[in-house]
């Protein structure tokens, strides 16, 4: 907690007002019972009207400053923890922005969704209560204490008994709650990961007819939640009654002794009345306290779970110096490389050694699971080898900066991923210095134009969230366009054919072999037939080369791949 709390250093100025105001809003009311007490000693007792009016007016102007430091200090306190709130959002989310996709394996995306919202705002929510509480407690504690000792020294012995009565009692409370509320955020985690499944696989679920499943996995998770939360909120219910007993018990002594000194002429009914408030005020202060050490251990577990984002060091950082690349424009090698996911027995791909030159256009081809995606995400460094190397235009991709790797690279992924911004913002993600005349030059290339025309907005039209209203196919030529107005020395298509028609997918790689004419183009693709006129494919079998060569190099060489054509090709196509 300590360590997130240097974010509000920007808010220094209004964390001082905070502090100077609820000091006088503490000294406001602790002088207002000794006011009261005089009213009544002096002003009622003797009958002194104009006594009873000063004092009173006095009182008046006390709580009104009393007020208005109050008002303010919540003002500059919830400024102050907004504003930490805002800065420490923003630090994870920048943070989370460099993690490779290994950190983000190892955290999951709903936790960090979780962790960026919910967690954050819980320690926003604590660092609000700490400013305004952390200077008042203690100073209503010791002033009120003070105070009633001034007021009435021996009748101070309550205190003396009750404090530790209060003290044991919210020890005993709050030790039972403290270790719930990790958990709760843990299961607050759960919650949200099964509601991300069932939102975003909601087609997925009604086809199989899986909704009664889900509500059933739905309300299991949330029914978890709402056990442990009931659980800790039960604990905290009991301790207000409990504390409300302990301080009625105590008036109801203060008193009875009290009435008892005033009997025997040792205390004023003004002084027992102070007394009787300042009692209150050091109890509140301890209700203050505990309170704090309620939600302490809540914002603490949340503190927690956003320092262990903010710790984690991406696997993948750029090197000290950093090498550039020499003339050659999309030359890739691989030299021997192993790589291995975190955690798994085999490596996904063993002892890989190629040479792409540049220009050419490369197809890798495999059974599912064979490591082809895999290894092209090798190639923009989105995971790190275990051995042998990664050559880009000469150069070891561990050796260049990865903003310079990737800026060679026009990226399709297998899974089309569009934002909820217009269709040319989309494309344009690619190159934002890209002109419209571009934007549109790329779309006919992606064999995206035709459909974009069709739209009422054209390329204004807007992309709904998740893309959900444009069709599979139209997605893969949008993500298709984005990365060609990105003018890159590599294109590389993860399976980014596989929802077009043989029509279409056979016009894009015409267009296609125009348009990046000079550049490396590597293709994965299941298709035997998207891949045949490549000047280069590479079969993939468990991980392993098992060919490379031309088409009809590999039919003459290569058994995998020939049994790959077979099942695809009929006899004629083959021949
Ligand atoms: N993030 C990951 N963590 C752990 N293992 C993974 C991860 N991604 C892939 N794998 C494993 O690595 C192997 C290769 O997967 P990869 O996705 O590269 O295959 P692929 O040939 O592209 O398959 P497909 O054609 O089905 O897309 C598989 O055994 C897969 O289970």
């Amino acid at each position: 907690m300590l360590k997130l709390l240097r974010y509000l250093k920007p808010y220094r100025t209004a964390v001082t007002l905070v502090l100077v105001l609820i000091f006088l809003q503490s000294l406001s009311s602790l002088y207002l019972p000794y006011l009261m007490s005089n009213i009544v000693d002096v002003g009622v007792v003797k009958g002194d009207i104009p006594y009873i009016i000063k004092i009173g007016g006095f009182m008046l102007l006390v709580t009104i400053i009393g007020g208005i430091c109050a008002i303010f200090a919540g003002l500059f306190a919830s400024k102050a923890s907004a504003g930490f709130g805002q800065i420490l959002r923003s630090k994870v989310f920048t943070h989370v922005e460099n993690f490779t996709l290994h950190e983000f394996d190892q955290i999951g995306t709903s936790s960090l969704i979780v962790r960026t919202n919910n967690d954050i705002m819980q320690v926003q929510q604590l660092v609000n209560m700490m400013l305004r509480m952390m200077v008042m407690a203690p100073l209503t504690a010791i002033g009120g204490i003070i105070m009633a000792v001034y007021t009435d020294a021996k009748l101070s012995l309550i205190i003396v008994v009750v404090m530790p009565v209060l003290g044991l009692a919210i020890y005993a409370v709050l030790g039972r709650g403290i270790s719930l509320f990790r958990v709760m955020q843990e299961k607050v985690d759960i919650l949200n990961r099964v509601l991300r499944e069932n939102l975003t696989g909601i087609r997925v679920i009604r086809s199989f007819g899986r909704t009664p499943y889900e509500l059933h996995r739905f309300d299991a998770a949330n029914l978890d939640l709402t056990d442990t939360s009931v659980r800790v909120y039960k604990i905290m219910a009991a301790l207000m009654p409990m504390m409300m007993l302990i301080i009625n018990l105590s008036t109801l002594a203060i008193l009875w002794f009290g009435g008892i000194r005033i009997n025997d002429g040792a205390m004023q009914v003004g002084n027992l009345m102070a007394f009787i408030q300042y009692v209150m005020q050091i109890m509140f202060s301890v209700m203050m306290v505990s309170m704090m050490a309620f939600m302490i251990p809540r914002g603490q577990a949340s503190a927690v779970r956003i320092h262990e984002v903010l710790q984690m060091v991406p696997e993948i950082s750029d090197p000290i110096s950093e090498k550039m690349t020499g003339e050659t424009r999309g030359d890739i090698e691989f030299r021997d490389v192993t790589f291995s996911y975190p955690g798994a027995q085999e490596p996904a791909l063993a002892h890989l050694s190629f040479h792409i030159h540049a220009g050419e256009t490369t197809a890798i081809i495999g059974g599912t699971g064979s490591g082809k995606s895999t290894l092209i995400h090798l190639i923009p460094r989105f995971y790190d080898i275990d051995s042998g190397s990664i050559l880009v235009d000469g150069v070891d991709v561990r050796e260049m900066s990865q903003a310079h790797l990737r800026a060679k690279i026009g990226f399709v992924p297998q899974k089309a991923v569009l934002f909820s911004e217009t269709i040319a913002q989309n494309i344009r993600y690619g190159n934002e210095n890209s002109t419209d005349e571009e934007v549109r030059k790329a779309a006919e290339v992606a064999q995206a134009y035709e459909f974009i025309a069709t739209m009422k907005n054209g390329f204004d039209s807007v992309i709904a969230q998740g893309g959900a209203n444009v069709s599979g196919g139209q997605k893969q030529r949008l993500a298709i366009a984005r990365a060609l107005v990105r003018k890159a020395e590599v294109y590389i298509f993860d399976d980014s054919f596989s929802a077009l028609d043989f029509k279409t997918d056979a016009n894009l790689r015409a267009a296609l072999k125009k348009e990046v004419a000079g550049a490396t183009v590597i293709l994965v693709a299941q298709r035997v037939s998207t891949v045949m006129d490549a000047d280069r494919i590479i079969v993939l079998d468990d991980g392993k080369l098992a060919g490379i060569g031309t088409h009809k190099e590999l039919m003459n060489s290569c058994s995998v791949y020939r049994e790959i054509v077979e099942s695809q090709l009929s006899e004629e196509e083959i021949a």
